[in-house]
């Protein structure tokens, strides 16, 4: 495995693309052309048989129909999120397309431009493949350390739900409601994830690992975080719409605050924290969200 094909050329398409050239011959392409190096078509980059997906969330579905046909690929998914309009999650919509064998995920807490910068980095590669996911782990360069895991579904909850609560994270910080809130909403976060994973068989010990508690800590509570920054942008009482104009990047947790939203009340699963901030991104002043998890009984 020493020929990659990373799809989609976004900050984290980038940095997995110079991550993996420490070992690897890397080419990368997506919808925009870019002068970057290894840039190739997307007819040449399904050529290669390792292919890294960056793709958000929210357009594999589309990107899947339109572009992709299964040619003996080797796929590492490296997005994280749930889709808005069904609920469904990443693995749902690639094994459509792909045999689960030939699937792998990768989770774990990961800012792109620390990658970039080479930092010392904790990822997972989770399949139900473990000598696949395991086939992966020798494409990543030292500063990165992998470990393997066959909990699919637990690090795809992980990835996926950190992000809402980093919107939280964003929101208690801009709303200068202090660290006691934040370490609250955290917490109080992971035994969501963690009770969302219960209902869909997911392993406990995955939200307490790089997955889960890794991604959750590194993400609600950093300004690096789009996610985080969202919420910073909610609480200065920004609209959604100017927010994401000025990120200029996918924030994942919009999509999937949506789809947890659905799941939530379909499934009768109480997550209140990421329903709250599904209502406060319908327009639910964040304040009001705060009195509202502060008195309801349930717990
Ligand atoms: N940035 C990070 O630190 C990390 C990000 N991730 C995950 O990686 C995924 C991508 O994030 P990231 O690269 O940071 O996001 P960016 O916003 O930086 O880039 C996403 C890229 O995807 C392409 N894209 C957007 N919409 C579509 C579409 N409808 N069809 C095809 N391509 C599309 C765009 O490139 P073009 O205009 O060329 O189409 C865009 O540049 C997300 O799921 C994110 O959660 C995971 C770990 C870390
Ligand atoms: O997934 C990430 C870190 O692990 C990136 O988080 P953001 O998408 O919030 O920037």
């Amino acid at each position: 495995m020493n020929k990659i094909a990373v799809i989609g050329a976004g900050k984290w398409g980038q940095a997995l693309a110079s991550a993996f050239r420490h070992k690897c011959n890397v080419v990368i392409t997506s919808r925009t052309k870019r002068d970057i190096e290894g840039f190739v078509s997307l007819d040449e980059a399904l050529e290669y048989e390792n292919i890294v997906m960056t793709i958000p969330a929210q357009a594999v579905r589309e990107w899947l129909h339109k572009h992709y046909g299964f040619k003996n690929h080797n796929i590492l998914v490296a997005s994280k999120g749930i889709e808005a309009s069904t609920g469904a999650f990443l693995n749902e919509i690639y094994e459509e397309f792909v045999p689960k064998s030939n699937l792998t995920y990768l989770s774990g807490p990961s800012f792109a431009k620390e990658v970039l910068l080479g930092l010392p980095t904790a990822l997972v590669l989770n399949s139900h493949n473990r000598m696949v996911a395991t086939g992966w782990s020798e494409v990543f360069p030292d500063f990165i350390k992998t470990y393997v895991s066959t909990d699919v579904i637990g690090a795809e909850i992980g990835g996926a739900y950190k992000n809402v609560i980093a919107i939280a994270g964003g929101i208690c910080e801009g709303l200068k409601l202090g660290e006691n809130a934040r370490a609250s909403l955290i917490s109080r976060g992971l035994v969501e994830m963690a009770r969302l994973g219960r209902e869909f068989g997911a392993k406990e010990e995955t939200f307490l690992s790089l997955s889960g508690a890794g991604d959750l800590f590194l993400t609600a509570s950093s300004k690096l975080s789009r996610n985080f920054r969202v919420g910073l942008g909610l609480a200065e009482g920004k609209t959604l719409d100017e927010i994401l104009k000025e990120l200029g990047e996918v924030a994942e947790g919009v999509g999937t605050a949506k789809a947890l939203y659905t799941i939530s009340k379909t499934n009768d699963i109480y997550l209140p924290i990421a329903n709250e901030v599904y209502e406060i991104l319908e327009g639910k002043d964040p304040m009001e969200s705060l009195k509202d998890l502060l008195n309801n009984r349930r717990r």
